[in-house]
């Protein structure tokens, strides 16, 4: 009888239509936030990835390096414990999933069971340790305009068109002053994925916010909308500003656009293995 030396790798030991509905299932949680844990998921499979250097080729989602302080401790990554540990029983559940695939694929449960477009996802990301971190100031500074936020996601790899839809994340969610310094319910919906980050952004009047914390926007009219200075440059900035006016007009072309450009920035770096399947999981809601 032959034996093939070859033991089945882990990724391949994972149910991930169970995984999912693992996820789908934490995300409710009433005592959290604005009642789901679904925007903070988003952001940390962003983070996860963002930090990728088309140049140098390192950094993004592969290697589950968020979880190290080294890369946990990045101010950017400030409040993304709250996730990681909501997620930690599903890795003791699941022990031969990746994080780096754990966090990744909670970002697409979040935005397809909080309404948004199916987004594809591969497993086959591999943990790496401490030592593949990357350094601090990959991600974007929220004080900042157009121009840094060009230099980052070019850096990563993407176009105007791919970051302005990117950037429609923001309708999720909230800012904590606690985390980034910013403060701001985002009223119209938190917990829906829907394009009104670019209606809003468009169609309200947006004056400073008159506080002692850090330069931010707050809508006129009500006063609970709140805009980054790095969130009205894609307002003030005509490339940009082109795409927001499309996005506001029409939600599945957002929709369309966010769900390809998020699998891209989830898969940035990531030498798949060969027979990795690509998975398009039924959003239970
Ligand atoms: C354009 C550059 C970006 C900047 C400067 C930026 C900055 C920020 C800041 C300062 C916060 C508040 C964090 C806190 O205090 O909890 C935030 C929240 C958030 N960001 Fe971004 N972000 C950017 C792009 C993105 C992208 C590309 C995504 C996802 C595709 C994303 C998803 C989110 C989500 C879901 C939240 C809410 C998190 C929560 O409710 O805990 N952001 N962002
Ligand atoms: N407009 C806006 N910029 C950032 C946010 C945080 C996600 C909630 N909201």
């Amino acid at each position: 009888y032959f034996y093939s030396n070859e033991t089945t790798p882990s990724w391949k030991k994972v149910n991930y239509n169970s995984v999912y509905k693992d996820i789908a299932g934490l995300l409710e949680d009433e005592d959290y936030d604005d009642g789901s844990y679904g925007p903070v998921f988003v952001r940390l499979a962003w983070h996860a990835s963002g930090t990728y250097d088309k140049k140098t080729r390192t950094g993004g989602s592969d290697g589950g390096t968020i979880r190290h302080p080294a890369e946990a401790g990045h101010g950017a990554n400030n409040g993304l414990e709250h996730a990681r540990d909501r997620l930690e029983p599903l890795k003791k559940q699941y022990p031969n999933i990746s994080y780096a695939d754990l966090y990744t694929l909670a970002g697409v449960v979040a935005v397809q069971e909080l309404g948004g477009p199916t987004v594809r996802w591969r497993p086959g990301r591999e943990d790496k340790t401490e030592a593949d971190c990357t350094p601090d100031g990959r991600l974007p500074d929220a004080s900042q305009g157009a121009d840094h936020v060009r230099d980052i996601f070019y850096r990563m790899g993407f176009n105007d068109q791919e970051i302005a839809a990117l950037v429609g994340a923001h309708a999720l969610g909230r800012c904590h002053t606690s985390r980034s310094g910013f403060e701001g319910p985002w009223n119209a919906s938190p917990t829906s994925f829907t394009n009104f980050f670019y209606t809003e952004l468009l169609n309200n009047t947006w004056v400073p916010k008159k506080w002692n914390g850090p330069f931010q926007y707050v809508d006129k009219q009500s006063g609970q909308f709140m805009m980054l200075p790095a969130d009205m440059a894609f307002k003030k900035d005509s490339e940009f500003r082109k795409y927001v006016e499309k996005y506001a007009a029409d939600q599945d072309a957002f929709f369309e656009d966010f769900a390809k450009a998020f699998a891209k920035l989830l898969e940035l770096g990531v030498k798949f293995p060969e027979d990795a399947p690509v998975y398009e999981f039924k959003t239970l809601e």
